[in-house]
């Protein structure tokens, strides 16, 4: 079975490529050879690829970036991964794709469901918005796992950011009013493997079956500011000293940024469990595994 899989050097492709590639044959184009801001290329050299199998997690992830930014983002985010899915649509090839929780305007407090209407507040979001809605439209078999705060110990993101800073600083201030789920890429490759697995050759009519959208994120909750003083606390029981002493809740107007965040951030978890028979591991326990892989780097 052939893989394209995209964004290889990001942080969700990374680890699927490291899951998968033993057990299939990967291609795993750069964005040079594969650019999903030139969606009219796209369709040729999927043509010369033949891939048995898509897997999109390549993206226009810089959240604040993406309000100047307005067409790269939809290039990237929603008009390629729609040229993908109809590419796919017409040879009944499966497409695997990624989603996030800023399609949603973070208001209330339950969980967001698969079929939840979404409300993006930035740039982002809304590009990540139009790319679900074209491959869904694109009607082939897909999968369209929507995750939420992907870290990894390499890569840009939070946890990266946070080590520096508080190897700086004597004092993080850190919003405390979002609430979601600190999810680990790895988390993400695994359960996508046990999602792909059962069916191996068969995906496309798995797809069809029990296809769309479905939220895949580690279990439990906690805020952006819970989530450092985890990581702080995690690293520093590893042995590693920080300038920081004190880690200061505070509200999202207290920390001034172009692109707004949703406050709830939750994702419910009923359909993975009960549809894909996949348990999550708590962020906290995803974490942990996160920390001895970033310490055994440092
Ligand atoms: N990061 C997060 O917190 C979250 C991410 N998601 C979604 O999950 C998926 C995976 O995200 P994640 O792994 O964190 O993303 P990363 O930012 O870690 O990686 C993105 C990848 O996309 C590639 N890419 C960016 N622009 C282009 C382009 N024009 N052409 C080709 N490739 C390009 C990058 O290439 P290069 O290596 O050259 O930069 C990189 O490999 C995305 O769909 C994202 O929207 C959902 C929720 C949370
Ligand atoms: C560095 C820092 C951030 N923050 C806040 C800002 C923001 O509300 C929150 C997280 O900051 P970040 O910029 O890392 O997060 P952000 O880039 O918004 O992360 C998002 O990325 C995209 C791709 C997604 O799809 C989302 O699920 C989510 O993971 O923490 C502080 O309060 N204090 C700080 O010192
Ligand atoms: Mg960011």
């Amino acid at each position: 079975m052939k893989i394209l899989l995209t964004g290889a050097g990001g942080q969700v492709g990374g680890a699927l490529r490291r899951l998968l590639q033993d057990r299939a044959n990967i291609v795993a184009p750069t964005r040079e050879t594969f650019d999903l801001s030139q969606p009219a290329s796209l369709a040729e050299k999927l043509d010369s690829i033949g891939p048995d199998l898509i897997i999109n997690p390549a993206a226009y992830t810089a959240v604040d970036r993406a309000e100047d930014e307005r067409e790269t983002a939809f290039r990237v985010n929603a008009e390629s991964p729609g040229v993908m899915a109809q590419w796919a649509a017409r040879r009944r090839v499966p497409l695997v794709h990624f989603s996030t929780d800023y399609v949603f305007d973070g208001s209330g407090e339950r969980p967001w469901r698969e079929d939840s209407a979404p409300r993006p507040l930035s740039v982002y979001g809304e590009s990540k918005l139009a790319g679900d809605l074209a491959i869904a439209g694109a009607d082939g078999p897909h999968l369209i796992a929507r995750t939420s705060w992907v870290y990894a110990a390499t890569g840009a993101n939070f946890l990266k950011t946070i080590v520096r800073l508080a190897g700086e600083r004597e004092e993080l201030r850190i919003v405390a009013d979002q609430i979601g789920a600190p999810t680990t890429a790895d988390a993400i490759a695994r359960a996508m493997v046990a999602v792909l697995q059962p069916a191996d050759e068969d995906v496309a009519p798995m797809f069809e079956k029990r296809g769309g959208v479905v939220n895949l994120v580690c279990a439990g909750e906690t805020s952006w500011h819970g989530f450092a003083s985890a990581i702080v606390s995690g690293l520093k029981a590893r042995g590693t000293q920080f300038a920081v002493k004190q880690i200061v809740p505070i509200a999202s107007s207290e920390f001034p940024v172009k692109a707004k965040r949703p406050s709830n951030s939750r994702l419910d978890l009923t359909r993975l469990r009960e549809q894909f028979d996949i348990a999550m591991p708590t962020w906290q326990q995803a974490l942990d595994r996160e920390l001895d892989a970033l310490k055994a780097t440092m």
